[in-house]
């Protein structure tokens, strides 16, 4: 079974009761964990290599005592380090332990000796039981493994990582790749974890489809890994007898003279993802500088938050995107307001969100007067001005319950932005987005991915799949480019993105 929901830790503690509670034995489901873990080591290790496994306490080890055991009998050279007392080994892990030891095989004391001759190591000291900081002798072990530059192949999470939060927990271990089971759980995605995790991969350790829903059930609202099985089936298709006004028409809000450029970035990111027409909507006295720069895009003036309201008497205008270059105030917050009571589908990135700085509340009810759909788009310091003193930036909340939380505030989508995207609807519903690239962090790329949502909502996608999607595709094309990559690029890579996507 392969499914991009996640589970929490406790939720894959559920998991694995349910399963065994339908009569699978717990040491079964570790044995399915051991070879997984095995079979990944035969592709990191060379034939008959020396691997290195290094076992906690808990059932984490006994993964280990069981790969370990596979292993040695395929002809690799293990050495297997307990960190603990064997005697304290106890369930499941004692049984794999004691299997080790039956092939005649030892258990050396950890030692945090120069570990570097090793081709590779396995990390089975904590997984989901890790229950406090890392410190004393596992913490100088965890460092002793990175520093070794050997490959490390983690299992389920590197040790130290808090598979809910993506936190560390007082070091942990910088993996190669991990190992996870039944599907991946937030820590995984989220920063600093993804990055801790290396090349992730999930294994089915046999638990059935009836333990799996059982786990889902215990979760709360749904949380995903971002990607197109997500929205694919949403994503807008036009038919033979579509034309441009069938692919719906985004308006932009312009900045004032000189501050022109991220409202047209915006506007190529909607054109190109789609949108049948595109308005960049500017003050009169910028109207020269964006009219030298648009072709296919068309200009309208607006110098007021009325002249906004006069505009929207056009029904055909359904969506707004404001905030880029816009500039910090009442004006801004005014237009907002217009837009919202006007009922349009906002994009609301920028100067947009910071114009509320402290006042997620008055947003909130702005949104909720025309009942419109909104996808607010932050990056982290948006984020801490629009939800200061909210329950949204509480300490010690992880990126996706932040998230989450920002959402049902204000009634609306929340992309909050970064190497680890979180997309959350007010319903709970998160996506964790790990397609992108770090050349994204460029100059103006936001506001790109404000326009790519705005032209998705404008083609009548719902918006947390538009924000799903939109967020997708803004890495999709990160990564295609690569190297030398600028805002300007992101929509000009729309074409091979889509033609992938949609197998054209
Ligand atoms: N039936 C199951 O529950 C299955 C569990 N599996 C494995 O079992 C793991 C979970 O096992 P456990 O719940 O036993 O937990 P772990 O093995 O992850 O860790 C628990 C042990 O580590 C100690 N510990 C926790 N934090 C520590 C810290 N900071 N410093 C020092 N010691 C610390 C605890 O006192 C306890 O002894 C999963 O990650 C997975 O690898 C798999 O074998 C599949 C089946
Ligand atoms: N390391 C990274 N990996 C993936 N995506 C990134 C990374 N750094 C930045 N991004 C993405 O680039 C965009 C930057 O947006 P933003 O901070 O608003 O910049 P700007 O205001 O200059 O447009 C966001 O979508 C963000 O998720
Ligand atoms: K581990």
């Amino acid at each position: 079974m392969t499914t991009n929901r996640l589970l929490t830790v406790s939720a894959m503690r559920r998991v694995d009761e349910a399963a065994i509670a339908g009569g699978i034995p717990g040491y079964t489901l570790m044995r399915n964990a051991g070879a997984a873990v095995a079979a990944r080591a035969r592709v990191l290790a060379p034939s008959g290599g020396r691997i290195l496994i290094l076992c906690g306490p808990g059932n984490n080890g006994g993964d280990g005592f069981v790969a370990g055991r596979m292993l040695a009998g395929s002809g690799y050279r293990v050495a297997l380090q307990l960190l603990g007392d064997l005697g304290t080994l106890s369930g499941d892990a004692a049984l794999a332990a004691a299997d080790w030891q039956e092939g005649g095989f030892s258990v050396d004391v950890a030692a945090s000796d120069d570990l570097s001759s090793f081709d590779l190591i396995i990390d089975a000291l904590f997984g989901a039981g890790l229950s406090r900081e890392i410190a004393g002798e596992a913490r100088v072990l965890i460092e002793a493994v990175n520093r070794s530059g050997t490959t490390v192949l983690a299992v389920d999470v590197p040790s130290g990582l808090d598979g809910d939060t993506g936190e560390m927990r007082g070091g942990a271990i910088a993996a190669t790749e991990t190992m996870t089971f039944v599907t991946l759980k937030p820590g995984h995605l989220l920063q600093p974890g993804r990055s801790l995790c290396g090349g992730l991969h999930v294994a089915d350790i046999g638990t059935g489809e009836a333990a799996v829903e059982a786990g889902f059930a215990a979760v709360g609202p749904a949380s995903f890994r971002n990607g197109p099985d997500l929205w694919q089936d949403a994503f807008p298709r036009p038919g033979a007898q579509a034309h441009k006004y069938t692919r719906g028409h985004a308006l932009v809000l312009s900045g004032p003279a000189f501050k022109t450029g991220a409202a047209r970035l915006a506007a190529r990111g909607a054109l190109r993802v789609g949108a049948g027409l595109v308005t960049v909507v500017s003050p009169t006295a910028a109207m020269a500088e964006n009219a030298a720069h648009l072709t296919a895009i068309m200009l309208r003036a607006c110098d007021s938050p009325d002249d906004l309201d006069d505009l929207l008497t056009d029904e055909r205008l359904d969506t707004v995107l404001i905030g880029p270059g816009l500039g910090i105030g009442e004006t801004a917050r005014d237009l907002v307001a217009v837009a919202a009571s006007a009922g349009r589908k906002l994009v609301l990135d920028a100067d947009a969100l910071t114009s509320f700085k402290g006042q997620a509340p008055l947003l909130a009810e702005h949104l909720s007067e025309g009942g419109s759909a909104a996808v607010l788009t932050p990056h982290e310091g948006e984020f801490a001005r629009l939800f200061a003193n909210t329950r949204a930036v509480e300490v010690g909340l992880s990126k996706i319950e932040r998230t989450r939380r920002a959402a049902a505030i204000v009634g609306g989508i929340v992309v909050l932005k970064g190497s680890d995207s979180v997309i959350a609807a007010p319903d709970g519903r998160a996506a964790i987005n790990d397609h992108g690239s770090p050349y994204l962090g460029t100059a103006g790329s936001g506001d790109v991915l404000g326009g790519l949502i705005a032209g998705l909502l404008a083609q009548g996608m719902e918006p947390f799949e538009a924000a799903c999607a939109g967020v997708w595709l803004h890495g999709d094309a990160g990564l295609r480019h690569g190297p030398g990559l600028i805002a300007e690029d992101i929509p000009e890579m729309m074409p091979e993105v889509l033609a992938e996507l949609l197998g054209a």
